[in-house]
């Protein structure tokens, strides 16, 4: 499998945020997105999860000699948790499996797997609302183990979270990335994943691109 990205721009309202930006992940490998407030981090994502439109250039998911749209490929995890405050976790990942196989995805784990694997096993039965922040963010990642999808696209994934969540989550990237996926996450702080390729956005300063 592959993911890439090439020559993308992408614009928001009057303004062209980056430009030519290119990439290529193959079975496990990961891209780590860095740069300051405002430079475009999670416009990126959002264009390659098929959320938002691109002003130029192309985002591809080649599964063997078959090219498929890139957003069927791809779980997003944004700044929100996407889950229903009212609802328990399990009603909410219960919708988002449901979801997710509509859509195409493959089968992951049941509820109650993905809620130990992320810790927090035996409170699915809860409201989400209830739930720290932490805890919440925890539940969002339990979201991309209840369906499988080959692409993780995360947007400050690890905001919130103590250390050993963060360690927690480290080890489901890993083995996601060992699993044969792939990633791209944007963030202002080291995810703890080995072997990362990087990319630096620089952003626009007066319409010119920084050096
Ligand atoms: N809906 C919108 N309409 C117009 N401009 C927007 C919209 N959403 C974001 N922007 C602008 O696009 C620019 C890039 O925003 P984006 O959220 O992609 O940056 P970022 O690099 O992820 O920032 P941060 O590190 O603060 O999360 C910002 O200047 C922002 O104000």
């Amino acid at each position: 499998m592959r993911f890439e990205a090439q020559a993308l721009s992408a614009r928001r309202g009057e303004d062209l945020l980056f430009r030519d930006i290119s990439f290529a992940l193959s079975d496990g490998e990961a891209l780590v997105v860095t740069g300051p407030n405002g430079s475009g981090k999670s416009t990126l994502l959002r264009v390659l999860a098929g959320l938002l439109p691109q002003e130029e250039g192309t985002v591809r998911f080649v599964d063997g000699t078959e090219d498929r749209p890139a957003r069927e490929a791809c779980h997003y995890l944004g700044h929100r948790n996407a889950m229903k405050r009212e609802l328990t976790v399990e009603e909410n990942l219960t919708f988002w499996a449901e979801f997710m196989a509509k859509e195409g995805a493959a089968p992951g784990m049941d509820i109650d797997e993905a809620a130990e694997s992320v810790g927090l096993a035996g409170i699915a039965h809860l409201p989400f609302g209830y739930l720290s922040a932490g805890q919440q963010r925890r539940m969002a990642f339990a979201k991309l183990l209840v369906a499988h999808r080959p692409v993780w696209i995360l947007d400050e994934p690890t905001a919130a979270l103590d250390v050993k969540a963060d360690a927690m989550f480290a080890g489901l990237c890993q083995a996601h990335l060992a699993a044969g996926g792939m990633l791209v996450a944007a963030t202002h702080q080291p995810l703890g994943i080995e072997s990362v390729k990087s990319l630096v956005m620089k952003g626009f300063e007066y319409g010119e691109a920084l050096a």
